[in-house]
């Protein structure tokens, strides 16, 4: 990956931003930098910092993974880590979005998610709700080497008044969609499946 190189949006990519809602990049960062990013992703969820995301429910705040069977963490990685570089290059993303779909992105936060297998989900939901100033952008990036079709597991988008789309989460593919706008679910999961989700909140927002 070079170091500071841009990020810019084809002509392509705009348009569908702005007609269905989202668009997706098969190869965001190169081979070398998504293996790379790939084991460090892998290390901090094989060392159980993440836990689980759920729903929660009731006075006793049980989780309930019926929802979501995700475990999660926020991802702060130092800049000269793969995982920094990847961080950089979403930053880069948040600007080319500004800049060439006018979006008026400013901070974001970075998730780690790993679904562990064995059917793990997250039922049709969005990412904000709109009228409210929070997530506009939903950038998520995938490091899964060898997905099979197997394994399941697929981010099933639902744009408006168009069939449903779904994308693998194989290693280096990016999608990016309209925080407000995309309902979204993921189909049970078969395999472990590790994603890294951008979301960019509006430039107003605090
Ligand atoms: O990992 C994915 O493909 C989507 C996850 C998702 O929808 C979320 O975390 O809000
Ligand atoms: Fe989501």
């Amino acid at each position: 990956m070079l170091k500071g190189a841009r990020v810019e949006l084809t002509d392509l990519e705009v348009e569908a931003l702005g007609t269905r809602g989202f668009f997706t990049r098969p190869f965001f960062i190169g081979n070398e930098a998504a293996l790379a990013a790939r084991a460090e992703a892998l290390a901090r969820a094989e060392s159980g910092v993440l836990h689980a995301a759920g729903i929660r429910r009731g006075a006793d705040k049980t989780q309930d993974s019926s929802v979501r069977g995700d475990l999660i963490g926020w991802v702060e990685p130092e800049p000269d880590t793969a995982l920094g570089a990847l961080r950089e290059r979403f930053a880069l993303l948040g600007r080319a979005l500004s800049e060439g779909a006018y979006l008026g992105l400013g901070r974001f936060d970075l998730q780690l998610a790993c679904y562990p297998g064995g059917g793990a989900h997250y039922s049709r939901h969005v990412d904000a709700f709109p009228g409210q100033s929070n997530r506009r952008a939903t950038a998520i990036w995938y490091a899964n080497e060898a997905w099979k079709t197997e394994h399941g597991g697929v981010l099933r988008l639902h744009p408006k008044d168009l069939p449903p789309v779904d994308i693998p989460p194989m290693l280096d593919t990016l999608v990016v969609f309209l925080s407000e706008r995309i309902e979204h679910e993921v189909l049970p999961t078969h395999a472990r499946r590790l994603a890294l989700t951008a979301w960019f909140y509006g430039r107003d927002s605090g």
